[in-house]
């Protein structure tokens, strides 16, 4: 088994990024089920999003989405998220909720809609500027519905000519990554399907584009380790999207449905060197919580992503090697259930205690009595998120 020690070290250095969109109202088409002392604004959500941190010590960056995030002054958002321990992270764009973009954004017939698309892509660049965001992510909505009602090819083209641009204005130190899904909103071709597309518009496009991991955007079966290993092993992994389903798109915490498969996953961030910091590869949630208490839910998000780190960090990596050189699948497999079957939970107090902070970082949200708090001043204005 992996020494203690080394273990401890790696799980305080684990950075995880939330998801602004996490922590306002969300929901379905069917209902948005608005909950009391939501955020009212971007500055609010980093409130919310540094009880996180103060927390569990791990998740001290924020995902911005925009327009969802749309502030007059960004330097002063980063100044906010700094006097709380926080930085913000990736800059999504969306090019998914205006009415223009029916038939798609950068892949859509008419070039007028695609320069509004593009024009939108760079002003999230602008906005890295300011911000000192690293990451421009980059999910598209674009597709088709029925047979014959685009060309696949040309939609291809002009997605790659708009990727093409936005990509030659970004800043040295600046990325993009570039996320799939298989469907939805579109329900025959999406233009961005799979890890393939994205992974061969980023090669054409050159270092600075990656691949983004959205752990629900899968054919139920897809095995999404084989995906990651084969990223890390091209250096084209740029971040996960965190989140865990039943079915769909369901953007449920992560490890809520299947820890088993999130251990898998973390088994190969951890054993192809992802976890190190020179492989710039960002951990981040992407979720909303329909029905759940949403800070309370990020919390145990990210601890259900340091449980599996953990377990996949104790996998006896040098007996792994050599059951599988000796061909012994079982001993093999055993190894890694080993791991995956070991209580670390233990271990993760012990960490927590070690950075000074409590144990059990859902006991400490509940004791700060932020909850009541915001449920008593966030009154009037109009709560974010879905619907607003
Ligand atoms: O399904 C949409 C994708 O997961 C995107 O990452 C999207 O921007 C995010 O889910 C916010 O809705
Ligand atoms: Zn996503
Ligand atoms: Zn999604």
């Amino acid at each position: 088994m992996a020494d203690h020690a080394t273990v401890k070290t790696a799980l305080k250095a684990q950075v995880i990024e939330t998801p602004s969109w996490g922590y306002g109202n969300s929901g379905t088409r069917f209902k948005v089920f608005a909950q009391q002392g939501v955020p009212r604004d971007p500055f609010e959500k980093l409130d919310d999003a540094a009880q996180v941190h103060a927390a569990t010590g791990v998740a001290p960056f924020v995902s911005l989405h925009i327009p969802w995030d749309k502030v007059e002054d960004y330097a002063a958002l980063a100044a906010h998220a700094e006097e709380r321990g926080l930085t913000l992270g990736a800059i999504n764009s969306n090019t998914f909720q205006d009415d223009d973009y029916k038939l798609g954004s950068v892949a859509h017939p008419d070039p007028k809609v695609r320069r509004k698309a593009v024009d939108h892509l760079l002003e999230c660049v602008d906005i890295m500027d300011a911000t000192g965001s690293r990451d421009l992510k980059l999910w598209f909505a674009d597709g088709t519905n029925y047979p014959g009602q685009d060309d696949i090819v040309a939609r291809q083209d002009r997605l790659f000519e708009a990727l093409s641009e936005v990509y030659a204005r970004l800043g040295e130190d600046q990325r993009m990554i570039l996320e799939y899904k298989f469907f939805e909103p579109a329900f025959y071709t999406t233009d961005v399907p799979d890890w393939g597309t994205s992974y061969a518009h980023c090669l054409k496009l050159g270092d600075r584009a990656r691949v983004v991991v959205d752990t629900g955007h899968h054919a139920p079966g897809t095995n999404i380790e084989f995906i990651v290993a084969f990223l890390l092993r091209e250096r084209k992994l740029g971040a996960f999207d965190f989140n865990s389903r039943f079915y769909a798109d369901d953007d449920l915490m992560v490890g809520s449905a299947d820890p088993f498969q999130l251990f898998r996953i973390l088994h190969e961030v951890a054993k192809n060197g992802g976890f190190a910091p020179e492989a710039q590869v960002a951990f981040m949630l992407d979720q909303c919580h329909n029905i759940e208490a949403k800070i309370p839910a990020v919390i145990r998000s990210v601890m259900n992503v340091q449980e599996a780190t953990a377990k996949a960090l104790l996998v006896d990596t040098d007996a792994l090697r050599c059951a599988q050189q000796a061909g012994d699948v079982l001993g093999a497999n055993a190894v890694l259930m080993d791991a995956y079957n070991t209580d670390v939970r233990p271990l993760l107090r012990e960490v927590r205690e070690e950075m000074g902070l409590h144990p059990d970082p859902l006991a400490a949200y509940r004791a700060s009595g932020w909850q009541e708090r915001i449920v008593a001043e966030r009154v009037g204005g109009l709560q974010a998120g879905w619907g607003a």
